[in-house]
């Protein structure tokens, strides 16, 4: 047989003809217009904590899992069917694109992603794909995309996603996870040349994989910078906010041309040196980790960009009522324009949606005076009382 299932699921569903988009208040906060409730999404929302996911992704390899566009669509698709979540975030991981590159990367359980042959030295660059042909190498995130966005019938729109050049290069180099990142770091102190070259490469497929994830349906999109934080304020300015922009300017430079306007957000985790910068670097939003007060974001970004985040995903284990204060104080600090509810990082595989306390309020409408509460209520019931 010359076509697989997916070929054929794919001209059905083409990335064309989406149904009408219902909930906008995502993309409406994105671009610091009003909505009637502050919109929320979750970080990891697909994720071990649901146990519908465990049971789907059972002796499954995670990145065959990835690789097939109907399994990434059903696991997108479920957090929405458990909770009210006014975004979507297609289900992959940002290690595809090392392996568009090249590489060989495993999901270990117990241990996380795995390079068994990590890059050691500059010479290792060579071993990497110089023209990588992203359609073919990631088209199976497109379909999945494509996929999901029609099946998603325009309850919620679709986020798409990429790690940033140095998270990725982080990756690369230390093998795997690492709390120091003390391999790669050492090649900016010892081959800024060469990190550079890398971090080049990595931008010039990033930007091609988002333009492909937006012509697929992606109606937002979010870099994760996730290895911020090992950086000092003067190597995040070398080698990382350069390639970030780089990414926003060149997305948004050929959307245009094609006259589309898909918001896109920065998350830096642990970046509040660059918080500044990061507000100037053409994101429409700016996603914060739990260590950044609100007030004191909103007031180093100046109004000019939205937010996201930010609460700690540790207060999930708190009793329901402190939950309630901290969300509550969260939405004081943030304010509800420009504002979009997350975690400041992911959902933590053991927190538990079991834990379900009743329904949420079906309309929430923000702008009287229990406008904190309602929507303290609402977020709190809806997303985060679960796990209390
Ligand atoms: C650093 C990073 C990775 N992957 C990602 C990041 C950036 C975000 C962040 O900072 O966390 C991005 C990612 N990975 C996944 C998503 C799905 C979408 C969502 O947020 O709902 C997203 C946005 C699925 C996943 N990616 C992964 C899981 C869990 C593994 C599984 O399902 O078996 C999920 C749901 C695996 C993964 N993939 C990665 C790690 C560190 C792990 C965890 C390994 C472990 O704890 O065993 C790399």
């Amino acid at each position: 047989m010359s076509h697989s299932i997916f070929d054929m699921i794919f001209c059905f569903f083409s990335p064309k003809d989406f149904p009408k988009l219902k909930n906008d208040a995502f993309l409406r906060a994105c671009h610091g217009q009003e909505t009637n409730h502050v919109p929320v999404w979750c970080m990891r929302q697909a994720g071990r904590y649901l146990p519908e996911f465990r049971e789907f992704r059972a002796g499954k390899d995670f990145f065959e899992t990835c690789r097939s566009p109907a399994a990434c669509c059903e696991l997108t698709l479920q957090p929405l069917r458990r909770f009210p979540f006014d975004a979507a975030i297609i289900f992959s991981d940002i290690l595809v694109i090392p392996q568009a590159m090249g590489m060989d990367v495993q999901m270990v359980a117990g241990k996380g992603p795995t390079f068994p042959e990590p890059l050691k030295e500059p010479e290792d660059l060579l071993l990497l794909q110089p023209k990588v042909d992203v359609n073919k190498e990631l088209g199976y995130v497109f379909k999945a995309i494509t996929l999901t966005r029609h099946k998603l019938d325009g309850k919620v729109p679709l986020i798409g996603f990429t790690g940033a050049p140095w998270t990725l290069m982080a990756y690369m180099i230390e093998g795997g996870g690492s709390t120091t990142h003390s391999k790669a770091k050492r090649w900016l102190y010892r081959h800024p040349e060469a990190s550079h070259k890398l971090l080049k490469m990595l931008t010039d497929v990033i930007v091609v994989y988002l333009l492909g994830q937006v012509a697929a349906g992606a109606q937002a999109l979010q870099v994760f910078e996730s290895h911020a934080g090992c950086l000092g304020p003067v190597e995040f300015q070398e080698f990382s906010l350069p390639y970030l922009r780089d990414i926003a300017r060149k997305v948004k430079d050929q959307l245009k041309e094609s006259g589309q306007d898909v918001p896109m957000i920065v998350f830096a985790k642990d970046g509040h040196y660059g918080l500044e910068d990061l507000s100037q670097s053409h994101y429409e939003v700016v996603g914060l980790d739990w260590t950044i007060d609100p007030r004191s974001a909103r007031e180093r970004t100046g109004g000019k960009v939205s937010l996201q985040g930010n609460m700690d995903p540790c207060a999930l284990y708190a009793p329901k009522e402190r939950i309630s204060e901290i969300v509550k104080k969260m939405l004081e600090g943030f304010g509800t324009r420009g504002y979009i509810a997350n975690l400041g990082h992911g959902l933590y595989p053991d927190m538990d949606p079991e834990n379900d306390s009743g329904e949420p309020p079906s309309d929430i409408r923000l702008g009287d005076s229990r406008e904190g509460d309602q929507t303290t209520k609402w977020f709190l019931h809806s997303q985060v009382a679960f796990f209390s």
